[in-house]
């Protein structure tokens, strides 16, 4: 028997970047953590101690900021951008992984425009993208997260099994509520993709908003199945959505009715409903996915 050296990678993780684009007096903010992990011929640093093959992660932050002077762009192509350059520059890095989360903010108002210079954060949500570069193959995976939507009514949940533990209501008016982790992939390294972002976000949030849900997974895979109508250059997409419970109060100790207007909202636990929306004739995902936790 020997032991032997399984896969591995290694980089500097969650490089905090924010750049300011000021070349007009109405300057532009992008706020990001950014991840490099390199793979390839590093055997020798695990078994010996040998780091002629290792580009310290420290070289790769410098890196990661170095290149933000010449701008960001959108995180895909800022990811490429990191990529193409170790796996380019170094002969015995074969690929790695290059992982971006960025995090949004608004102009302050002042009339229509906004403040030239001022922001505030938008909320929690989130936009990323995980760019893989295998050899020759490269793998784009972009996604949201933390996108927290809720219908109000349009929503239906009856005809289910029920069982001697089964205690739920069935309802045909129900608030339905869920924070949407999304991510999808491209099948093309040449795209708009600030665009197909916008684009993909808003088709989800109108498709959450204008199906009318007998359950949360209809509503997931109605949000899947129009981004996928909508782009062909998106292969799959694949979602993880917490059903936001949201329980009526019983009023009637205090001799009130509750026509749907009061809820508590439950924290824990929470439905969790997740899939993949796919077409059926989309190349293979190889190993695209090998590396994006939570998702089925
Ligand atoms: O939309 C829903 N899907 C379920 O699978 C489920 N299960 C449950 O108890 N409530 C709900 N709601």
């Amino acid at each position: 028997m020997t032991i032997v050296l399984g896969a591995n990678q290694y980089g500097k993780a969650e490089c905090r970047l924010v750049r300011i684009d000021r070349e007009t007096p109405r300057h532009r903010i992008t706020d990001v953590s950014v991840t490099s992990q390199l793979r390839g011929d590093l055997e020798a640093v695990h078994t010996e101690g040998d780091n002629a093959h290792v580009v310290a992660t420290d070289t790769q932050k410098n890196t990661v900021y170095a290149f933000a002077r010449d701008g960001i762009g959108a995180i895909e192509n800022f990811a490429l951008r990191l990529g193409k350059h170790f796996t380019g520059n170094f002969d015995w890095i074969t690929g790695g992984r290059w992982e971006i989360e960025q995090y949004q903010w608004s102009r302050i108002a002042n009339g229509e425009d906004g403040y030239d210079h001022s922001f505030v954060k938008a909320g929690d949500e989130k936009r990323n993208t995980i760019v893989t570069i295998d050899g020759e193959d490269i793998s784009i995976v972009s996604g949201i997260s933390d996108l927290v939507v809720l219908n109000s009514t349009a929503s239906e949940f009856w005809g289910y099994p029920k069982d001697r533990y089964t205690t739920l209501k069935e309802t045909t008016d129900r608030i339905l509520a869920t924070s949407v982790s999304a991510r999808w992939r491209y099948l093309t390294t040449e795209l708009d993709f600030d665009k197909t972002f916008d684009d993909v976000r808003s088709i989800m949030l109108d498709a959450f908003a204008s199906t009318h849900s007998l359950a949360l997974q209809q509503s997931l895979f109605q949000m899947g199945k129009q981004v996928l109508e909508a782009h062909p250059e998106i292969g799959e997409i694949k979602f993880s959505m917490p059903n936001i419970h949201h329980f009526l109060v019983d009023l009637e100790p205090f001799g009130l009715d509750n026509p749907g207007e009061v809820f508590y909202v439950a924290d824990r636990p929470y439905g969790l409903i997740e899939a993949t929306v796919e077409r059926d004739d989309a190349p293979d995902a190889g190993r695209a996915w090998d590396t994006v936790p939570g998702f089925c």
